[in-house]
């Protein structure tokens, strides 16, 4: 029997965890609680199971739905194995090499770098090129393999994507051989530095927003944008990684399935009725915790964390927010506001005046000169100094002797963490930013290739850290 994947219908089967029971270590987080969304999947299907006594096929229809759907012009009704053989020959020249040949006949395997629910993520490297890489074994009979493959492939070549080098295939098992991310995840520098300065957190949301975009464009949507889910290289790069509940989509198709990690799920997935602006509201929940350093909604079991996340007005006027520009607070209320029609798109994120401000080269060259003609001649702002290199052109930082810098990405200290920043700078970026709202940008292209079928320790880290509220369901 083929087990199902996080984003499937959950093992009618297994036990009921003690949901209702569970309680949240309040001592150390608002957000160490001990949720799963697999949990409320379960509970949800067995009270539907005592109450209603449906038969299985609409509590799937309920609740895996598009999660299976199937990839451009390609039915869902494969099997995993037949599924993946066939997303396969899709996969560039250099991917093909495993079909044959065994993972150990290409590459020496290293030490296990991460462990997911459903396989382990080790180092290998390449026996020809010398090469480090990351491989993720995923046991045979997910799912959802294939398509994690499958979409992997269709989006790779994005600098903002985990590449995807080869697949290997095992009796018992796949091999994804990816693109190795040896700085860690965004999670881990956000609890060890966090919260971020705002023009950090710009930066690095920027560089989400690029490849959500990227995603949207080409017709995928991620479901899991959280920060366990992107990865750092050493050269600063930000990579959107784990494409486990990814689907594919077509714009204005209705999505359903729950699917995601609590802490980080749009209240319409609760509804079970969705769009790829699922994405945006996740991002949101992140932005909020790269500025704030904790999570936007809690609670102190898991339906109360769903409670807040449909019903919570986060109030931007009130304690730590006084101390964020009113852009910042503006595009985070675009983002997580609940009538998904009101909610921007990631374009939309990419060209509001707290992004242009903090990332575009122009604006900022402006803001620099005014500033230091206000002060005398000294440039207040600084040059963007997060940890990720900005490969936009319109970025300061692209420099050699800042590549060097951000290559020793290993020690914490390499890292500025621009916290520092100016006093008056809110004041400074809200009245810059309501210039910047006149400039007119005009709208992108699109381009589709398919059209398918509470408070933390320290004011950071530890409720940022993975727990089960930020595990995926
Ligand atoms: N390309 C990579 N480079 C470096 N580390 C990686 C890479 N891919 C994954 N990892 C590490 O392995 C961990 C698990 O990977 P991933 O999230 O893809 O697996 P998963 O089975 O989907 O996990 P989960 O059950 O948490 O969703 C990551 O959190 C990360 O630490």
């Amino acid at each position: 029997m083929r087990k199902k994947r996080k984003g499937s219908e959950a093992d009618a089967s297994a036990e009921l965890p003690g949901v209702a029971a569970r309680t949240l270590d309040l001592q150390s987080s608002n957000l160490r609680c001990h949720y799963s969304l697999e949990d409320y999947s379960r509970l949800k299907k067995r009270c539907k199971e005592h109450v209603v006594a449906e038969p299985s096929r609409s509590y799937k229809n309920r609740f895996v739905g598009i999660a299976t759907a199937p990839p451009c012009g390609t039915s869902s009704s494969v099997s995993a194995g037949r599924g993946l053989k066939r997303k396969i020959g899709c996969i560039d020249q250099a991917t093909q090499m495993g079909r044959k040949k065994k993972i150990e006949d290409d590459y020496v395997q290293g030490n296990t770098i991460g462990q997911g629910k459903f396989g382990s993520v080790w180092l290998c490297r390449s026996r020809t090129s010398c090469v480090e890489f990351a491989c993720k074994t995923l046991r045979k009979g997910e799912e959802t393999v294939h398509r994690e493959v499958e979409i992997m492939q269709h989006l790779s070549g994005h600098p903002g994507i985990v590449t995807l080098q080869a697949v290997y295939e095992e009796p018992e098992c796949f091999h994804l051989v990816m693109e190795l991310c040896s700085a860690g995840r965004l999670i881990d520098w956000m609890s060890k530095e966090g919260p971020f300065s705002e023009h950090r957190a710009a930066n690095i949301l920027k560089e989400v927003m690029l490849v959500i975009k990227y995603c949207h464009d080409m017709g995928v949507v991620h479901r899991d944008i959280k920060p366990e889910n992107i990865l750092l290289t050493t050269s600063g790069q930000i990579k959107l990684a784990d494409f486990g509940l990814a689907m594919r989509f077509s714009m204005g198709q209705s999505l359903s399935g729950l699917a995601g990690s609590p802490a980080y799920v749009a209240p319409e997935v609760l509804s079970g009725n969705y769009s790829e602006k699922v994405d945006i509201w996740s991002s949101g929940v992140l932005l909020h915790a790269l500025l704030m350093g904790f999570l936007p909604f809690q609670g102190d079991s898991l339906e109360n964390v769903f409670e807040a996340i449909k019903s919570v007005e986060l109030d931007f006027h009130a304690g730590l927010w006084k101390s964020v520009s009113s852009p910042a607070r503006d595009l985070i209320g675009k983002m997580l506001t609940r009538d998904v029609s009101a909610r921007i798109s990631a374009d939309e994120v990419l060209r509001h005046p707290w992004i242009l401000f903090y990332t575009d080269r122009t604006l900022k060259t402006v803001s620099i000169k005014s500033r230091a003609k206000n002060n005398g001649g000294t440039t207040s702002l600084q040059a963007p100094t997060p940890f990720l290199r900005i490969r936009s052109p319109v970025n300061l930082i692209e420099n050699d002797s800042t590549n060097e810098k951000i290559t020793q990405l290993s020690s914490a200290h390499s890292i500025q963490s621009c916290k520092s920043e100016e006093p008056d700078e809110c004041g400074f970026i809200d009245a810059l930013a309501v210039a910047v709202s006149h400039v007119r940008i005009s709208e992108p292209k699109r381009s589709r290739i398919c059209s398918p079928t509470g408070p933390i320790e320290q004011q950071h880290s530890s409720n940022l850290r993975s727990n089960t509220l930020c595990k995926a369901f």
